[in-house]
């Protein structure tokens, strides 16, 4: 597996990252919303229409009330997920449930969601049918808002998952891949590197000096991506990912 040590030792991946700090998660959340409206504002004048790809899990909630509420012409907004798992929505841990709840109400709601899950037995089976939905979504996006866990992971690329190495491809073709891994709990779907990093505006929003500490030991040079996915993002992030911080 390529991974970010490999030939690039030398590179100082820290550089890599503008770093955005509030004090608190009320105003983080609002200054990422007011950053990410900005730029489905900017995509809906140059192209017509504009695209967003967020995470679920915890962390989004608050800047999704606060997106949600920003004035913009949500009807010419498409919305998906990076990632998600392989639950249908009306499960608690599913991640379009939670967008949809947060995110896509009132004028926001008039916004077109892609959703990554299908009626299918697992992901491996449902590839086809959730990359084909992928057309219907302006490329590259406006804006992806990344999570990240305390293992290191984002979107669902977990360390040692079984398809790490071909999702963290820079060079590969899927657009769509599955995912197992015994931290992920249950089967996920993500987005790969390359279709993530096809983006206008790259965040990644996290909260917490446990989280800090963790994206610094993925930047570390002795790290590698498969031990900390994150890394391979800001590794091949052709600019700097826009990382929205708070203790
Ligand atoms: O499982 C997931 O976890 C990560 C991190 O979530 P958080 O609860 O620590 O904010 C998230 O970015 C990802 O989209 C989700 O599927």
């Amino acid at each position: 597996m390529k991974t970010a040590t490999d030939g690039d030792c030398a590179r100082d991946l820290a550089a890599n990252i503008r770093e955005v700090r509030h004090g608190g998660r009320e105003p983080l959340a609002q200054a990422l919303a007011a950053a990410v409206a900005d730029d489905l504002r900017a995509g809906i004048a140059q192209r017509g229409v504009a695209s967003l790809a967020v995470s679920g899990g915890s962390t989004p909630r608050l800047f999704f009330d606060h997106l949600a509420q920003e004035d913009l012409d949500w009807s010419r907004v498409v919305v998906t997920l990076v990632d998600e798992r392989w639950v249908p929505e009306t499960d608690a841990r599913s991640n379009a449930a939670m967008a949809r709840k947060a995110l896509l109400s009132n004028g926001s709601g008039r916004a077109r969601f892609v959703p990554l899950y299908d009626d299918a037995p697992d992901p491996e089976s449902a590839l086809d049918v959730v990359d084909a939905r992928l057309d219907d979504v302006p490329l590259p996006f406006d804006a992806v808002v990344l999570g990240m866990g305390l293992d290191g992971h984002t979107a669902s690329f977990f360390p040692h998952g079984d398809r790490l190495a071909a999702a963290l491809d820079p060079r590969g073709e899927a657009r769509v891949i599955s995912m197992r891994a015994e931290a992920a709990g249950e089967p996920r779907i993500t987005l790969t590197l390359p279709t993530l990093l096809a983006t206008q505006a790259l965040y990644l929003h996290i909260e917490g000096d446990t989280k800090a500490q963790v994206l610094a030991q993925a930047l570390a040079a002795d790290a590698t991506a498969e031990e900390f996915p994150i890394r391979a993002v800001v590794r091949y992030a052709g600019e700097p990912v826009r990382l929205y911080w708070c203790p």
